[in-house]
């Protein structure tokens, strides 16, 4: 997609097959024209990218077996050039070294298996990692199925082992969480519920937890089985978070709630999208500037630049129709040249 500052436009301008069921994008923090995508399909597949910025074609260059269900989530960890896969299905870590230029993987990569369950339906049937975070030389992996927040590390045999954890309320579903100096923020999927936690370094205290927050709206039908989906943080005068939420029978769609985080964690707006099913959200611009977020069932993707509190936090300023693109569930932006 081709989004213009002016006016606002977002323009489809090509399309790339990449594996099957792509369902989460992550840059390379070396060049951000290396995208790395999922498959999240049960024979999980991790694949890497490469953007031609002045055609603005992508060329697929390799992919390796995440050894895992249902793969949903990428984070580059260590030194940006070692990728961590959740397999959400597979109830496992897997994380697979990149060669030196970021685009091939070196096989066959480690895994790391977790045990446990929660006590919700989706839960029952075991560990379900959604996320993996970069903390220095941690990976943070988020598990919505056990309800906790794994600290790992890399051993010297070059496997990852958990060092610590975080109980979140039985559950609750953590599934995806940003790591701000030493404040963890997490969005719990089943419980619509955004914590904050103090995130001290490994072997330095236990994480303590600060703030619990609904991000459900006021005006959604209490009954309504809503599912948190993305976290964003934008630092400032008023840092912020924005917290994104599915199946919201709401005529308006679904919302995306906007926290601020000082002096305390507290919601102050509800931006109804007119988007149905939002899964993927992140931000455009170089200074975050802009919000980009679809509906996978309806709505389309729309462009949201940032405004001030008086005029609602987010102006819808772009729109691509539903049925452009299907499923639309994962964006990465980089300047176009
Ligand atoms: O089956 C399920 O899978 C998802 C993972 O889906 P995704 O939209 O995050 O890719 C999970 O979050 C959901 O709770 C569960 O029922």
């Amino acid at each position: 997609l081709k989004f213009s500052t002016s006016p606002p436009s977002l323009k489809l301008v090509t399309q790339t097959a990449s594996g099957e069921a792509p369902s989460w994008l992550t840059q390379s923090p070396y060049d951000p024209a290396i995208i790395y995508a999922t498959d999240e399909v049960p024979d999980g597949h991790l694949n890497s990218l490469v953007l031609n910025r002045r055609s603005g074609k992508l060329v697929k260059v390799d992919s390796i077996s995440t050894n895992g269900i249902h793969p949903t989530h990428i984070g580059a960890v260590l030194d940006g050039n070692t990728l961590g896969v959740a397999n959400y299905h597979g109830s496992s870590l897997f994380t697979a070294s990149l060669k030196p230029d970021h685009l091939h993987f070196i096989p066959p990569g480690h895994m790391t298996f977790y045990n446990g369950s929660g006590p919700a339906p989706q839960q029952v049937d075991g560990s379900h990692p959604h996320q993996v975070l970069k903390n220095g030389n941690e990976a943070v992996v988020m598990d919505l199925g056990t309800d906790k927040i794994w600290r790992m590390v890399q051993n010297r045999t070059g496997d990852w082992v958990v060092r610590d954890h975080i109980d979140q309320k039985p559950g609750s579903g953590p599934r995806h969480g940003v790591i701000v100096d030493s404040t963890l923020y997490t969005l719990c999927e089943l419980s619509n519920n955004l914590t904050q936690h103090t995130f001290p370094p490994l072997g330095l205290g236990k994480p303590k937890l600060v703030a619990s927050q609904s991000i459900r709206p006021l005006d959604t039908t209490p009954d309504a089985p809503l599912a948190a989906a993305e976290l964003l943080y934008a630092d400032g005068p008023s840092a912020l978070l924005y917290a994104s939420n599915r199946n919201d029978p709401h005529p308006q769609g679904d919302a995306i709630t906007i926290f601020e985080t000082r002096p305390k964690l507290q919601a102050v707006k509800y931006v109804r999208t007119g988007l149905n099913y939002i899964r993927g959200m992140n931000f455009v611009g170089p200074r975050k500037e802009y919000i980009i977020a679809a509906g996978m069932n309806g709505g389309g993707i729309k462009v949201f630049q940032v405004v001030s509190p008086a005029r609602g936090y987010l102006s819808e300023v772009a729109h691509l129709p539903n049925g452009t693109i299907a499923q639309p569930s994962s964006f990465v932006w980089t300047q176009w040249l």
